[in-house]
């Protein structure tokens, strides 16, 4: 039997997400709004590229939550993005209730599923649905730290002229204007990015990354990214589906790493077959973990808005 994600929100992160995770025919994929017949109309639309593509895998569209029963990986996308002008954290009183409503549903069909949270302000989102799921921190991962990962990569990438492929790095801590890219460990084929661009260049790359959302959100005009986010929360699924135990940044709710507790924060984390398998501690500098005290201090103040 072919294995099933649902991906809840048939919006701009959640249909294109259901189009690659089509693409890649490993799972069923179920796809769940709240909005009448319009799941069932991108689903339909995303089938029906299964003939030209190569595919075989069944997209089912729908407004009923039986539909999702038995997900293995069940990824939340639903709620209101931001506009311009607005913070991420603008989004949390109406976005708890989404998140809060679907967690809820999720979990009555799926009680053994993984669930990925991609909802805004995500660090205080996954809270929400660890808390409401009552499910073991392994099975409630948040998706950031891929996405402002691979923003840090292009950046470089374009700086130096390399290809994305050879730039490594990592985003760590919340979600928002606070979070920490880690220059110090970047690197271009294994040479340290302090090698290769100036202090003064390494800083506005750092400061366009943690604005990598909001540059988005402005272009648009209205509505945020969602090819990037959706390709990011893809890799995790991969190395879900196919247990290849690949090591990215994820927002895990933390049990003593990093000295932080019960508060999730973007850090590195090997995800495979169930889900969270290992946090990995990366010793900081003394700067880094300012910053990275900064950032947690932010997460833990808006957990504290949400009063749970
Ligand atoms: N974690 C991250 O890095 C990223 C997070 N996001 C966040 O993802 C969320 C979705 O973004 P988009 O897809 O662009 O928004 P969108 O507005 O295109 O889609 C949201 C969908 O959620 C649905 N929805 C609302 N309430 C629902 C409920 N109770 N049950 C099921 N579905 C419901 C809406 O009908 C809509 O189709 C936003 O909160 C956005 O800020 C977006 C990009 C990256
Ligand atoms: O900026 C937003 O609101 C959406 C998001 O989280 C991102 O693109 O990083």
């Amino acid at each position: 039997m072919r294995r099933k994600i649902t991906v809840v929100g048939a919006g701009f992160v959640g249909s294109t997400l259901v189009q690659r995770l089509a693409e890649r025919d490993y799972a069923d994929v179920v796809m769940f709004d709240i909005v009448p017949n319009m799941p069932q109309g991108k689903a339909l639309d995303i089938l029906e590229s299964g003939p030209v593509l190569g595919f075989d895998t069944q997209v089912t569209g729908t407004n009923d939550y039986a539909d999702t029963v038995g997900s293995d990986i069940v990824v939340i996308t639903s709620g209101f993005p931001r506009k311009p002008g607005m913070t991420r954290d603008d989004l949390v009183k109406k976005n708890q209730e989404i998140v809060s409503q679907v967690t809820e549903q999720v979990v009555k069909y799926s009680p053994e599923c993984i669930i990925i949270v991609v909802t805004n302000p995500l660090d205080a989102m996954a809270q929400i649905a660890l808390k409401v799921s009552g499910f073991p921190r392994e099975r409630v991962l948040g998706m950031a730290g891929v996405l402002d990962t691979a923003r840090f990569r292009t950046f470089i990438a374009q700086e130096v002229g390399a290809s994305v492929r050879d730039v490594q790095a990592y985003v760590l801590g919340g979600h928002g204007d606070t979070m920490v890219p880690l220059a110090r460990m970047c690197t271009v084929a294994g040479v340290p990015i302090e090698q290769l661009i100036s202090p003064e260049r390494i800083e506005e790359i750092v400061q366009r990354t943690r604005d990598g959302g909001a540059e988005i959100v402005k272009l648009l005009g209205t509505g945020s990214a969602y090819f990037a986010p959706s390709a990011s929360v893809l890799q995790m699924i991969d190395s879900i589906m196919l247990d290849k135990k690949m090591i990215m940044p994820c927002a895990i709710s933390l049990q003593g790493e990093y000295g932080i507790h019960n508060l999730f924060v973007g850090v590195p984390a090997q995800l495979g077959a169930n889900g969270l398998e290992k946090v990995i501690e990366i010793e900081l500098d003394a700067h880094e973990r300012e910053q990275l005290n900064k950032s947690v201090d932010a997460v833990r103040e808006l957990v504290g808005v949400m009063g749970i």
